[in-house]
């Protein structure tokens, strides 16, 4: 059982009566906080002297850039940590040692016990995975509760928890990580270091090498897994992961926003979050495609097509000989060569510039052996003039020609004539008017996707050493592609729901998708456990889920709370939605109103200046979450298009406490509210 040194709800107010051990013990944890808010002062300072001085003692100008970058880049990580409480929790072993648990590391210096141990060290992985069953070393998991201080003033230390590992009995649930997930959401999302779950922890630290998959139910903390497992990449494998980059993908920018603030409170500040489409960009989008055309621009189909365009360059047919003038000489490969040269080249399938350079280089060295054989020994000068000898170019021009992505894609959407696509698909893709020349074309989203697709052809990008990719179920083929080919030689966290797929293309099976993601025996793990959605809701929306054709477990509620209210919308839906934002803003929190697209504007001037309000369409909603969620007209966003049920499930999963739906048109009959 778990036992607690405060009573059994702590209360975090200052105000609460302890009894005296407690207090005693709150003594000793604000005096050890005290402590360690001195020595990262220290630390602080110390890094910061280290800048000034750092350039002085370096051996060489080109050490003293580095450390001097290295010193000033800590210092402005350490500066920039948030001002909030140093540790979370504290673990007593059987060993007797104690460690304090927060999200970076404190030392008085680099050789002390450290005060603090960051929550990423591995003897700190038993604060999350201990238990009664197996308490791993542990004697006591002890969970501080804080409060914010006066105005102003830091937070202060006011409840704590404490769980005997080894005491007869289970372990009960903890009241302050109950707080904690039932918190009311108002700004930014947090890093939940202090609360992580043993399934997700086992997420979080699971082997860097090894691609991973998670499909889990809405709000069981995919993305907060994802963020966390970045983290601790970073802390673990500073060389490999570190160096060759990390990139965050998320669904949009709203949701960028959203999470921005979680891996910098972590105290990872370098790691690129972006979406997909900015990734890949390589200049505006400037056209729109329509619906056929999109479909078939990100079907799988789209890569054999542009690679049999681009090799569809190399003419390996040979019909002259080629020669090439050297002083009073001429040195001649006889086209039969030439073309083995070409053909082997080919076979050998490296990226088309690669090609390119082998096909040169190779030139030069048959032409290399016959001047070699009549006149001696030739260098590198040799070697670099006939390169450039007008023969040479023009025969790797004719057989082997340059290529950019615009100009292949702008051939292939002039007259597509691949015979992997319909009459109809061809139809569909084919430019209506083209332009003069491809370097004045308007690319479309899709075209972006195909372009990036060509370009990794041409010369194989660079990669990350880790891609955490958020909502993953929602990617094309193609654009699965984009992200395989930046992790060639590195690994995935692949995270999403089968059941809240939007996309047209969305993804109904993890494996096909982990397929095209290059990451085909990555395993599936299943979150089945909410930490947003409250078991009202859950259980509402769990009745959507027949409808979405994805054989998907249903999610169940680590929250016995919420509310679900439907609003008829008896005075027009403008004064409904208006009454049930007013109804909500009664209570703390944010409010987020999700309604179909075309009344997001009027509903926007309705509610403007009204503060926590957002107002929103079902399609940018992806991953956000409000305390009180208002869906205007479920039964229009269910009926948009085939992928409405989707939408309208990833709307109802939005909910934190409270979910309105104001509605003119009767409610969906399967919700059951009549
Ligand atoms: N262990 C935890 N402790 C406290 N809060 C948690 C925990 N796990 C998740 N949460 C919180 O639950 C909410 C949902 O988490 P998150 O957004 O990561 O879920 P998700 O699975 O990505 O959801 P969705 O698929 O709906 O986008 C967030 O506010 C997150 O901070």
């Amino acid at each position: 059982m778990t036992s607690l040194s405060t009573p059994p709800c702590p209360d975090p107010s200052p105000g609460h009566a302890p009894d005296g051990g407690l207090d005693r013990e709150l003594e000793r944890e604000r005096a050890h906080h005290e402590a360690s808010r001195a020595a990262l002062t220290r630390m602080t300072d110390d890094v910061t002297e280290q800048v000034v001085t750092g350039e002085d003692v370096a051996a060489s100008g080109a050490d003293a850039e580095i450390l001097g970058r290295h010193l000033r880049s800590r210092a402005k990580e350490m500066a920039g940590l948030p001002p909030g409480p140093l540790f979370f929790g504290r673990l007593d072993r059987a060993d007797g040692q104690t460690h304090h648990i927060g999200r970076h590391r404190i030392a008085e210096d680099p050789a002390a016990p450290p005060l603090v141990i960051d929550w990423r060290a591995p003897v700190a992985r038993a604060y999350y995975q201990a238990g009664t069953q197996d308490p791993q070393g542990v004697l006591r998991r002890r969970r501080f509760g804080w409060a914010p201080g006066s105005t102003g003033a830091p937070q202060e230390l006011t409840a704590l928890e404490d769980e005997h590992l080894t005491a007869p009995g289970g372990s009960g649930p903890s009241a302050i990580v109950a707080r904690e997930i039932e918190r009311p959401r108002t700004g930014p999302m947090r890093d939940i270091a202090a609360t992580i779950q043993p399934d997700q922890d086992d997420l979080v630290r699971s082997d860097p090498a090894v691609s991973l998959c998670v499909q889990g139910a809405p709000g069981t903390g995919k993305t907060a897994v994802g963020l966390h497992r970045a983290a601790y990449l970073l802390y673990t494998h500073p060389r490999r992961i570190g160096r060759s980059g990390l990139l965050v993908l998320g669904p949009h920018p709203a949701f960028l926003s959203y999470i921005a603030e979680v891996l910098p409170a972590l105290g990872e500040t370098g790691v690129r979050q972006t979406t997909l489409d900015e990734e890949i960009a390589r200049g505006p989008v400037g056209a729109e495609d329509g619906e056929v055309a999109a479909r078939v621009k990100h079907d799988a189909r789209m890569a054999g097509v542009l690679r049999r365009a681009l090799y569809g360059r190399v003419r390996t047919e040979v019909a002259e000989d080629l020669a090439v003038p050297d002083g009073s000489y001429r040195w001649r490969v006889p086209a039969d060569e030439l073309a083995g040269i070409l053909t082997a080249v080919r076979d050998e399938a490296p990226p088309y510039a690669t090609g390119r350079a082998r096909v040169l280089a190779r030139l030069v060295r048959a032409l290399r052996e016959r001047a070699e054989r009549r006149s001696g020994t030739k260098g590198a000068a040799w070697a670099r003039r006939v390169e450039r000898a007008r023969p040479v170019t023009a025969f790797l021009d004719a057989h082997w020609p340059k290529a950019t992505p615009e100009e292949v894609l702008a051939g292939v959407l002039t007259a597509p004539g691949d015979p992997a696509l319909t009459e109809e698909e061809r139809a569909a893709i084919r430019w209506a008017r083209p332009p003069r020349s491809y370097r004045s074309a308007r690319w479309t989203a899709a075209d972006h996707v195909l372009l990036d697709e060509l370009a990794g052809l041409i010369e194989r990008p660079e990669g990350y050493g880790h891609i955490v990719l958020d909502e993953a179920q929602d990617l094309s083929p193609m654009q699965c592609r984009a992200v395989a080919r930046r992790t060639a030689f590195g690994s995935l966290t692949v995270l999403g729901d089968l059941a809240q797929g939007t996309t047209p293309w969305a993804a109904r099976d993890w494996r096909e998708q982990l397929a095209h993601l290059g990451a085909p025996g990555a395993p599936v793990v299943t979150l089945t456990t909410g930490y947003r959605v409250p078991a009202a809701i859950v259980e509402l929306t769990n009745r959507l889920l027949p409808h979405l054709g994805v054989d998907v477990p249903a999610g169940w509620s680590a929250r016995t709370d919420g509310e679900v209210t439907a609003w008829p919308a008896e005075g027009g839906l403008f004064a409904a939605t208006a009454g049930a934002v007013a109804a909500a803003r009664e209570t703390e929190g944010s409010v987020g109103v999700i309604a179909p697209g075309d009344l997001v504007g009027p509903l926007r001037e309705r509610l403007a200046g009204e503060d926590r309000v957002t107002v929103l369409p079902p399609e940018v909603v992806k991953g956000l979450e409000y305390d009180h969620v208002v869906v205007v007209e479920p039964a229009a966003i269910m009926a948009s298009g085939p992928r409405g049920p989707h939408r309208l499930y990833v709307v109802l999963t939005r909910a934190v406490s409270r979910l309105t739906l104001v509605h003119a048109e009767a409610l969906p009959r399967w919700l059951g509210l009549g």
